[in-house]
């Protein structure tokens, strides 16, 4: 194709489509600069075809809170834009910044709040790099057509190992100790330290993190016990109790693995340290709104129990620095720093090289996916779906991205307005009220694209729309 033709093309094609950047506020498809790429993509035949919708060099994407190298290649061997940031940004920053790009990748510092999300007029997806989701209004992305994705293990190992570390580090107070030492102090005691082996074990939350730390602790020679709401098949010779209470009155450590929900909050208080054994030990690594820190302070003044390890809290700093972790942050804090074999470290049961790495990789993968291809595997609050790619033999093949409102009919409308092509392969399927339809048409003439685009624009049922070619 000479180059005369290729502005013909491209100037036909920008009439038709009449682009003037996003045609509609989720929509990231057809863009200005889509043009630019038709030289190339008319040349590529015979070879697989990433689904664009644009020029990648269109596509902005916004990481916060130092997500890992590995995302930031990834993205940027697409060709995406890429802002990194170290730290995670006050709410009126982020409103600025979250208003023009069409990914977002946090971890678990960042809220992204209604408030927030409802000035994200082009996002298309968010990326947890962590395993928790309680950060992002679920309900609100999900109606505003937003893909949240996350990763669901990939540092579980990495929290089981911390725990493992902290339960001998809580049984012989090292943390005091070091703590002495450091400041010149020789304080060689046995009093209240001991061997693991033999003691119980109590883990509240018996699925990624929970089950692999049970393996770990039995190999320790620790009797394991756990509490969750499914009933789940216990590794090696752990059991299983009925109630939280039966956990708490037979354990001597007890550790929190459950995500942040309304029925997890302040799961341990005050009646739930009365239960425990004389001299138990508690950890907390899952979230801070799951153990109720002046209930648990209490427990440890009126010797109830013998020290705990927390790695998360209510509030948490945005970033690192001297003098963050205050009374203005949580109220009771210097309390909290002034009590002895009290281990507190800053949200770290993830951070290992291993994890952060892992975790880049495999939540810009799903995020490119989702861009690239609107394939929505992994995604938690959408919809699973996925059609296998389409290669350049299948020139004006346009992949179609409906996000809509799970009512009755829509299928049909839908159907009706892609009938005059010939729809070669559909996969459509729901979740909580909102349904992801993709279907590929082929037979597309580029002048069709902006009608296909205006059709489903207009049904009722509409939440999103993506073309991608
Ligand atoms: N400190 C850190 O850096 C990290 C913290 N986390 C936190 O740990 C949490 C757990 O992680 P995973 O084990 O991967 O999650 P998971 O989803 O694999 O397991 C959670 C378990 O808790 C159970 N559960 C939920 N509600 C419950 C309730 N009310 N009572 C008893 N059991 C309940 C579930 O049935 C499930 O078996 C995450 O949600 C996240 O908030 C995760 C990774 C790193
Ligand atoms: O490493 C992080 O930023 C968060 C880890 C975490 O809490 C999670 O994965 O849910």
């Amino acid at each position: 194709m000479s180059s005369h033709d290729i502005n013909n093309l491209q100037h036909s094609f920008r009439r038709a489509v009449n682009l003037s950047g996003s045609p509609g506020a989720v929509s990231t498809s057809p863009t200005q600069s889509f043009m630019d790429t038709l030289p190339r993509r008319m040349s590529a035949s015979n070879k697989a075809k990433a689904l664009k919708p644009f020029s990648t060099g269109d596509m902005k994407i916004l990481l916060l809170e130092n997500v890992n190298a590995t995302a930031v290649d990834i993205f940027r061997e697409q060709g995406y834009q890429v802002e990194f940031l170290k730290s995670s940004l006050p709410e009126e920053e982020l409103i600025e910044k979250i208003k023009d790009v069409h990914a977002v990748g946090i971890r678990s510092k960042t809220r992204l709040t209604a408030n927030i999300l409802k000035h994200a007029k082009n996002l298309v997806c968010i990326g947890c790099f962590c395993i928790g989701t309680n950060q992002v209004d679920l309900t609100y992305a999900t109606n505003a057509g937003i893909a949240v994705f996350n990763s669901p293990f990939s540092n579980s190992r990495s929290v089981a190992e911390l725990i493992i570390g902290e339960i001998i580090t809580l049984a012989r107070q090292v943390g005091d100790r070091s703590i002495e030492l450091h400041t010149g102090t020789w304080n060689k005691v046995s009093n209240k330290c001991w061997e693991v082996r033999g003691k119980t074990l109590g883990i509240i939350g018996y699925g990624h993190i929970g089950s692999q730390l049970s393996v770990l602790a039995e190999a320790m020679g620790l009797h394991v016990l756990y509490y969750d709401t499914v009933t789940i098949m216990g590794l090696g010779t752990a059991r299983q109790v009925p109630t939280l209470d039966e956990l708490l009155n037979n354990s001597d450590f007890i550790t929190c693995h459950v995500p942040a929900t309304p029925e997890t909050k302040n799961m341990l208080s005050a009646p739930q340290f009365a239960a425990m054994k004389e001299g138990a030990y508690v950890l907390n690594a899952s979230r801070g709104t799951v153990v109720d820190i002046p209930a648990l302070i209490q427990a440890f003044k009126a010797g109830k129990i013998a020290g705990a390890a927390l790695d998360v809290y209510p509030s948490e700093p945005g970033k690192n620095g001297a003098g963050v972790f205050n009374n203005d942050l949580n109220p009771w804090a210097s309390e909290l720093t002034s009590l002895p074999n009290i281990i507190l470290t800053p949200h770290i049961g993830g951070s290992t090289e291993e994890a952060q790495s892992a975790i880049g990789v495999e939540v810009a993968t799903s995020l490119t996916k989702y861009i690239n291809e609107g394939t929505s595997v992994g995604s938690v609050n959408f919809p699973e779906v996925s059609l296998r790619s389409l290669d350049y033999d299948e020139e004006n093949t346009v992949r179609v991205l409906y996000i809509h409102h799970n009512v009755p009919g829509v299928l049909k409308t839908v159907n009706n307005v892609l009938s005059n092509h010939n729809i070669e392969k559909q996969f459509s399927d729901s979740k909580d009220g909102v349904a992801y339809l993709m279907a590929d048409i082929c037979d597309v003439n580029q002048s069709d694209i902006k009608d296909v685009y205006d059709q489903l624009n207009q049904t009722d049922a509409k939440i999103s729309i993506r073309l991608l070619y």
